[in-house]
């Protein structure tokens, strides 16, 4: 037998930008860093709510900043992030939470497809403006992901049932219970040690922390693909 794999959790909502950039360096360096991800669709709002902290962008300066700084990330980091028009009508009014409970689903039933899912929605609504509220938004994301409309409306109908939402509170209390404030948060289970780094931009001191080498945000043996 070979030795345990590490365990990388990366806790996410696609409400946050953010947690789509370490969404993708994760993904392009989970094989080349042979760790196993778990990837943990959680709600931001349960996470302000519990820690009691507030988004960044409801502060008027840090808006502007983190606007900027998110697209300057994709640029670097080779994400195709563009600000949607009506930021704050997107990430305060419209919120994740049917997506989110989407996500959860779908990690239940077909985790296989739980990266790819994730990453349409991320596309539509940080990509290309597009809604992920309404059904129809959802259905298309998981169709793009490669599952059948039959499946998709399957898994949608099971959104609100009291398995799928205790199951998104669980995993939103996991990540509080590991201190989080915020999101994205990766949480590295390393031979004894637990680390909860929080953010997309503690890529370098994972690495440092697994013994791995950072090769920047897109590694040579990866070309980014979206
Ligand atoms: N510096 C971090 C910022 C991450 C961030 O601001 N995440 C937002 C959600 S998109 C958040 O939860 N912020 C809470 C806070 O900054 O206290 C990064 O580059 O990833």
């Amino acid at each position: 037998m070979g030795p345990l794999p590490r365990t990388l959790e990366l806790f996410y909502d696609v409400l946050s930008p953010y947690s789509w950039l370490a969404f993708e360096v994760l993904c392009r360096y989970k094989n080349i860093w042979n760790v196993s991800l778990q990837l943990r669709p959680t709600l931001i709002a349960g996470i302000m709510k519990d820690s009691g902290n507030r988004p960044p962008a409801l502060l008027p300066r840090k808006a502007l900043y983190v606007k900027n700084d998110v697209r300057l990330l994709g640029q670097h980091l080779q994400v195709p992030i563009h600000l949607p028009k009506d930021f704050f009508f997107v990430v305060f009014e419209k919120g994740s939470l049917t997506a989110m409970r989407f996500l959860t689903v779908v990690k239940l039933e077909h985790p296989e497809l739980l990266e790819k899912v994730s990453r349409e929605l991320w596309m539509r609504i940080w990509s290309r403006d597009e809604d992920i509220t309404e059904p129809q938004s959802i259905l298309a994301a998981a169709e793009n992901a490669g599952m059948s409309t039959g499946q998709a409306q399957e898994l949608l109908e099971r959104v609100s049932t009291p398995q799928v939402k205790n199951q998104l509170k669980e995993t939103t209390e996991a990540a509080c219970k590991y201190g989080a404030f915020g999101l994205p948060v990766t949480v590295a289970h390393l031979d004894d040690e637990t680390y909860m780094l929080f953010g997309s931009d503690r890529m370098e001191l994972l690495a440092h922390l697994l013994g791995e080498k950072w090769m920047g945000p897109v590694p040579p043996a990866v070309t980014a693909r979206l």
